[in-house]
């Protein structure tokens, strides 16, 4: 195991109240709080984990999901390592919305490499009977964007929290694995060619 640690900064994105906050705290500190107020401008929570032997410090960003706070969020963007877009299952209207969420990203964080940017798809409240959003449907839309792994959450039950805050670790060091590969092959062979770096998700 490498002794560094490794800081990544994740942000939750959503609309407001589907359960962005929860997840984090139930993730750090393993709580949940049925009453929960909306969260107004950002917060942070740090987590140190151990992920296939490296370890790392994950720093949260918890975003406000309404549209009033939208200026107080989006100055937060730059410097994000992974984007976990948040939707929740019995509101479709949050699922509709995660190419906004996708593109408002885009837009603030002005990320270097958009076509390599890791995002990782949260379903939450699974708990719920009330369901508006099917699970082959959202990963049929996490295909379609970008490749992005799908997880379903319940906050409330502590399912699969850790596994999607693991798998968004997962997926930076994968980019960043990708982007150290890419930068390699577009050297200069001795004939002078220069090797185009491969593009494509999958
Ligand atoms: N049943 C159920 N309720 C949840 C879950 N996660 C969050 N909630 C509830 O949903 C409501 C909103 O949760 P928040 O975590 O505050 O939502 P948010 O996305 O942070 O909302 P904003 O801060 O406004 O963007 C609260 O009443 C939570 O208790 C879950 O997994 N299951
Ligand atoms: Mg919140």
């Amino acid at each position: 195991m490498s002794g560094k640690s490794l800081l990544l900064k994740v942000i939750l994105l959503g609309d407001g109240g589907v359960g962005k906050s929860s997840l984090m705290n139930r993730y750090v500190t393993d709580r949940f709080d049925s009453q929960s107020f909306h969260t107004i401008g950002v917060e942070f929570l740090n987590r140190d984990l151990e992920v296939d032997g490296r370890l790392v410090t994950l720093q949260i960003w918890d975003t406000a999901g309404q549209e009033r706070f939208k200026s107080l969020r989006t100055p937060f963007y730059r410097g994000a390592d992974c984007c976990l877009l948040t939707f929740a299952v019995d509101d479709l209207q949050s699922f509709q919305n995660l190419g906004c969420w996708k593109k408002e990203f885009m837009y603030y964080s002005d990320v270097r490499d958009p076509d390599r940017f890791p995002f990782v798809v949260l379903g939450n409240k699974v708990d719920k009977d009330e369901r508006e959003v099917g699970g082959d449907e959202a990963r049929a839309w996490c295909e379609e964007n970008g490749c992005y792994p799908y997880f379903e959450t319940s906050a409330k039950d502590d399912t699969n929290v850790s596994a999607a805050f693991e798998a968004a670790v997962r997926e930076v060091i994968k980019s960043e694995d990708q982007i150290d590969h890419a930068l390699l092959s577009s050297t200069i062979d001795l004939h002078g060619n220069r090797k185009a770096p491969r593009s494509g998700c999958c």
